[in-house]
């Protein structure tokens, strides 16, 4: 079985360094034409899926705006993750679960098991229940080739004041995580499957993530501000393992799939300067 970073190592090679978000906002719909009901939902995400489904390398759905209509938003959650899955780019589901270790085994079944319909290749979680409680997840995500991308520095303002904190032994909340993480991934080649969610637009902090050994998720890019030249203040010589996230910059494009195809083809063309091939 080919693990997840091995997948994702393989994907950026072939398509380029690139996530791109489906993050039907209620504004987003509006200029798209579109009503804010599960009809407007199912057609933004089709559209998406047929514009960028066969040519990005990650494609990041955020749960919560299909969640915002209940049962039928998380059916065409599902379907738009198979037809994803179907074009041929990765799926990282953006759920941020996190929780006791026994829930953290329900979350794990829900998202990275090949029998769940939401079956995904990664999700996103938060490890502020302590990273060992989500161990669940990355057994499972070993099992069956799945990946996870931990919370460890993120792009909103309000993020430092909790990641930047200091435990007793004077290393960061942030740097806790990041160590904890690199010691999973340890040995991996090319690619380890844990990866760390680390924000375009926090600059350079000093935090070390020269051990990770797997894939670095940098959301915060165009609409949040950050551009793809801030990637270099942030990640340093990390930046191979860059894997740069745009939903908005993107979406807003729409809702033409060849607008939306030259809104991509705009971002990687920045990313590709920026981010060394691996
Ligand atoms: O630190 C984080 C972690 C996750 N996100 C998510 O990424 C996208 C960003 O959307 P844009 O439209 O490109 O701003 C969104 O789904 C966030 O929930 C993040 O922004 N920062």
């Amino acid at each position: 079985m080919e693990t997840f970073g091995a997948r994702l190592h393989r994907a950026v090679a072939e398509r380029g360094p690139l996530c791109v978000g489906i993050d039907p906002h209620p504004q987003l719909l509006a200029r798209w034409g579109l009503p804010d009901d599960v009809e407007g939902l199912d057609r933004f995400a089709r559209t998406v899926v047929d514009a960028l489904g066969d040519r990005v390398a990650v494609v990041k759905p955020q749960s919560a705006f299909f969640e915002r209509f209940g049962a039928r938003g998380v059916g065409i959650l599902e379907s738009t993750i198979r037809q994803l899955r179907d074009c041929g780019s990765l799926v990282l589901l953006d759920v941020k679960r996190g929780d006791i270790g026994s829930t953290v085994r329900a979350y794990a079944s829900a998202y990275l098991d090949p029998s769940s319909p939401l079956y995904v290749d990664a999700i996103t979680a938060s490890p502020y229940l302590g990273v060992g409680s989500l161990a669940p997840m990355f057994e499972l995500a070993a099992e069956h080739g799945g990946g996870v991308f931990v919370l460890a520095l993120t792009s909103n303002p309000e993020g430092a004041a909790v990641q930047h904190a200091r435990g007793a032994d004077g290393r960061t909340v942030a740097q806790t995580v990041i160590d904890e993480i690199s010691q999973l991934n340890a040995g991996a080649e090319p690619l380890g499957s844990f990866g760390l969610v680390v924000g375009a637009t926090i600059g350079e902090t000093g935090h070390d993530l020269s051990r990770v050994g797997g894939p670095l998720l940098a959301p915060g890019l165009g609409a949040q501000g950050a551009t793809a030249a801030d990637l270099r203040a942030v990640f340093g010589a990390s930046l191979p393992a860059v894997l740069p996230s745009y939903s908005r910059e993107v979406l807003g494009a729409g809702a033409d799939v060849a607008a939306l195809r030259a809104a991509a083809e705009r971002v990687l063309a920045d990313c590709r300067a920026v981010v060394p091939a691996r």
